[in-house]
């Protein structure tokens, strides 16, 4: 198991009442899991989402972020495992917290010839908990929250795809939330639409919810998040404070030469581990070992060393390490 899992055991310890105060969280799960017939989706996990807070919930497609999001929400019982929201045991007290979470799963199904307003009226008069007399001033409001008042009167299908999911977090805002629970709010959408969320989610943020976002794009959650989780396989393998992650991640030595191959057995014969090969270079992670003496090995070994650089990996790095997949950083 890597240091960041242990960091993030250390956090559900913690967060069950270890030495240290237990955080003020927002979502709090102790072995939370999910089994489909043979199948474990997610498996034990102990996610802690403090208070205000935007929690990306990091993993590459099927390793159990929808699943976890909708054991949370409610709409799926676990296995086994329990989970608190707002402080208050779900599923128990669903119905104490469940109108204080705006959530984002499905997306709800718009209805392409009624304009935006129109169409979170029809969700708006779904909702039991809803009060009709003040729905209209609620929509409004809403609607100005993404900044679709101007295109409040148009139809739905003549709306770009960054309004659509921009309505859709509309429809999840019509009432005060604590809580924001958004599952891959900017898939699918064109980078003006992505812009367009990214910075609807850090103005909710700012004005004191706490978000808990997936997604399976590194750069929206380097860009948009103050804590990362990140799963693999149905494992919650790391989280913690952005910061806090990148610096569990051991720095790296990286030694540029022609021999590579004789670098590396050089970094291995000195306690270096995770030595690996590539076209022109030699790298390790560096552990206690002091970089002047690798370079002074190095040059007693013979080894031409045309550059030798320790630098701390970045968090893709620190990504593909603990679940062996790349992540998309187009995003
Ligand atoms: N209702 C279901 N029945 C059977 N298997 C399911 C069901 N829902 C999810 N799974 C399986 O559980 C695993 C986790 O899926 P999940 O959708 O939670 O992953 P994810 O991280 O949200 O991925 P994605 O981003 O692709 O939705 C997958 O292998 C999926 O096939």
């Amino acid at each position: 198991m890597s240091d960041l899992a242990v960091a993030s055991r250390a956090a559900g310890a913690e967060a069950r009442g270890g030495d240290t105060p237990a955080l003020d969280a927002a979502v709090r799960t102790s072995g939370l899991t999910k089994r489909f017939h043979h199948q474990v989706a997610v498996n034990e996990i102990d996610l802690l989402v403090p208070r205000g807070a935007v929690y990306g919930f990091l993993g590459p497609n099927g390793s159990g972020k929808t699943t976890t999001i909708r054991m949370l929400l409610g709409l799926i019982q676990p296995t086994a495992g329990s989970h608190e929201v707002l402080g208050l045991p779900m599923p128990a007290r669903a119905a104490d917290v469940l109108p204080r979470v705006g959530s984002l799963v499905e997306g709800p199904a718009f209805h392409p010839y009624l304009s935006g307003r129109a169409n979170l009226a029809r969700l708006d008069a779904a909702d039991r908990c809803a009060d009709p007399a003040t729905a209209s001033r609620r929509i409004d409001a809403a609607l100005d929250r993404v900044g679709l008042l101007p295109a409040a009167a148009k139809r739905y299908r003549a709306y770009s795809l960054g309004m659509r999911q921009r309505l859709a977090i509309a429809g999840a805002l019509l009432a005060p939330r604590e809580l924001l629970v958004l599952d891959e709010p900017t898939n699918g959408l064109d980078p003006q639409g992505t812009r367009e969320v990214r910075s609807l989610v850090a103005s909710l943020a700012e004005e004191g919810a706490t978000v808990l976002v997936s997604s399976h794009l590194l750069s929206e959650v380097e860009q948009m998040c103050s804590h990362i989780g990140v799963m693999h396989v149905g494992r919650l393998v790391a989280q913690g404070p952005v910061g806090q992650v990148r610096a569990g991640a051991q720095p790296q030595a990286r030694v540029d030469t022609d021999r590579p191959e004789d670098a590396a057995d050089v970094l291995r014969r000195l306690g270096l581990t995770e030595v690996a090969v590539d076209h022109g270079h030699a790298r390790a992670l560096i552990g206690a070992v002091r970089p002047e003496d690798v370079v002074a090995e190095l040059v007693r070994a013979g080894v031409p060393v045309r550059g030798f650089t320790v630098e701390a990996p970045s968090l893709e790095d620190l990504f593909v390490s603990l679940t062996g997949e790349g992540f998309d950083v187009s995003g």
